[in-house]
């Protein structure tokens, strides 16, 4: 037999369809929704979470195939990978069923991971996964890659228009007031851990970079509030033993000011990625 012949014939790519269950339908959820029913391969979209079904009654009578609407608690046992686009608090309620169950959970209130870490041990216990995409950031494939070997720094800075900012806790608990600044302004400098505490629903970027690479509490970050910007922009630099690298992005936000229109272009990447025959980035 040709040496090459069994090992082509012994892995077909999976042919069962891997269904999708969305938690939460703000910007980043409908449009990975909307994706999902115009089709990805091997993806079907089976179910959706949201606050108020009924005021998506509209939006869900315009997909091609209406998904099943069920509680936050119900979508485990519909679907096989969760993808959680949903108020922080909320994180371990749709995250845990599906990892206990040896199920996936596509985060993107990464933030909230730091206060449930027990919910990476509860995912390696059962063999499920919690996936972290890159969402709203750059170039989380070079971090990873420069974390196998050793990483001296990480510095983030965020600008953003202070719509994007406002009614953060950390604004309000120091009494911060942005909403008629002039000029830039520099309201915080501290670790990533403190940002995700201080900024819930404004920092999930600042988290995943340091998951990949040196963690929270050596992730560096300044966040500044600029009036005359309209765009998130993010800039981060790294210093490590295999390169020196530096990134930065000017997110258009959606129509939540708070969140970056490619957040839910990474998703839909990441989602053509579980079954495509040429995956590109690590
Ligand atoms: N990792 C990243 O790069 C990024 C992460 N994010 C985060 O992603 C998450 C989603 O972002 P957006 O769509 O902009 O947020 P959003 O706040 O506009 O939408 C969240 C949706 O969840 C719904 N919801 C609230 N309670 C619910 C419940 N009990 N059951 C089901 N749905 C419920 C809300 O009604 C809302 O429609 C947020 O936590 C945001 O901070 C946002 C941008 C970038
Ligand atoms: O990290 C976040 O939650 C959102 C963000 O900065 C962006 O979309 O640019």
């Amino acid at each position: 037999m040709a040496p090459f012949r069994k090992e082509r014939e012994a892995k077909p790519m999976a042919n069962t369809s891997l269904r999708v269950a969305i938690a939460g339908l703000g910007p980043i959820g409908k449009k990975v929704a909307e994706a999902l029913d115009q089709g990805i391969d091997g993806l079907t979209l089976a179910a959706v979470s949201a606050q108020n079904p009924e005021k998506h009654h509209n939006w869900l009578g315009s997909l091609k195939k209406k998904p099943a609407v069920l509680p936050i608690e119900k979508l485990s046992d519909a679907a096989d990978i969760a993808i959680e686009c949903a108020p922080a608090k909320l994180l371990r309620s749709i995250v845990a069923p599906f990892v206990e169950k040896g199920k996936t959970a596509i985060v993107l209130s990464a933030g909230a991971l730091l206060e449930n870490e027990d919910l990476v041990e509860l995912a390696r216990k059962n063999g499920g996964q919690i996936v972290v995409p890159t969402g709203a950031l750059i170039g989380l494939d070079a971090v990873t890659a420069a974390a196998v070997g050793e990483i001296h720094s990480v510095r983030m800075v965020t600008r953003k228009p202070v719509n994007g900012l406002a009614g953060a806790p950390f604004l309000v608990e120091n009494n911060i007031e942005i909403e008629s600044i002039k000029e830039p302004l520099k309201i915080f400098d501290g670790t990533a851990r403190e940002a995700a505490k201080g900024f819930p629903a404004n920092l999930n970027v600042a988290v995943a970079l340091s998951l990949a690479g040196i963690g929270p509490d050596r992730t560096r970050l300044e966040i500044w509030a600029d009036p005359a910007l309209t765009r998130n922009v993010h800039r981060v630099e790294v210093d490590s033993d295999s390169a020196r690298f530096s990134m930065s992005i000017e997110n258009i936000p959606s129509e939540n000011p708070k969140t970056g229109r490619i957040t839910a272009l990474s998703v839909i990447a990441l989602l053509r990625k579980q079954r495509a025959a040429l995956r590109v980035g690590t």
